[in-house]
């Protein structure tokens, strides 16, 4: 059966960390599906525009020799449930899908929008994230809703977007990104 990864983030702005799991997403899946969303429990610091063009130049930059990765604009939703309908209709109803968290957000995801469905239409693939252990009782509790969950083996850097939207640390961008930053004047 195809396999599909996807992965939404609200890329504001888009680092190395996101960079370093589509990469190893594309070495390991069919296709990707990446998409750039608002997240309803966050304010976005720039436009979803900006962010769609910030993550466009990252993945650009992937080294992807399965030419796999399909950035969507109809997959950017607020809420993860309308994306994973939008990519079965990309990518069909008998694909197997698995839907890509970092490790902070397994405790969080149990109050996303009809999680159950979500649960019930996808598996989760958790990216172990620096500083955020995956707790027996937190994949139990989403295994009791119906949580198919795997674990990435994959060592993703710790960096994050509030780092650089808080200390305007540049080291966790990519340099096409920076350049795009400072070209629109963002983040000032
Ligand atoms: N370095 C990383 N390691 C593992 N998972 C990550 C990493 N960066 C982002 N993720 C995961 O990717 C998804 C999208 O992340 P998001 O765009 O919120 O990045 P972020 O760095 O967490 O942003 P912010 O600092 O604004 O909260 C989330 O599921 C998040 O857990
Ligand atoms: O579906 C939901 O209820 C829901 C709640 C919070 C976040 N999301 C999505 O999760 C993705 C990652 O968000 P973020 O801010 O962690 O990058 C992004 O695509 C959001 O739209 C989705």
């Amino acid at each position: 059966m195809t396999k599909i990864a996807l992965f939404g983030t609200s890329a504001d702005p888009p680092t190395a960390g996101h960079q370093s799991i589509i990469h190893w997403l594309s070495n390991n899946f069919d296709y990707v599906g990446i998409w750039a969303a608002d997240n309803p429990y966050k304010d976005h610091k720039t436009s979803l525009d900006h962010r769609l063009a910030m993550l466009k130049l990252l993945i650009d930059d992937v080294d992807s020799p399965g030419d796999n990765i399909y950035l969507s604009k109809s997959l950017s939703h607020r809420r993860s449930l309308i994306s994973v309908g939008k990519a079965k209709e990309i990518w069909g109803e008998n694909s197997d899908y698995f839907f890509v968290i970092g490790s902070d957000i397994v405790k969080q995801i149990r109050q996303w929008y009809r999680i159950d469905e979500l649960l019930a239409q996808v598996s989760l693939l958790i990216v172990p994230r620096p500083g955020y252990t995956i707790n027996e009782s937190d994949l139990k509790a989403l295994e009791d809703i119906g949580g198919k969950c795997q674990i990435a083996d994959l060592n993703a850097p710790a960096v994050s977007s509030t780092a650089y939207r808080k200390d305007g640390n540049e080291n966790v961008l990519i340099q096409p990104v920076q350049d795009y930053i400072h070209q629109e004047k963002l983040y000032a």
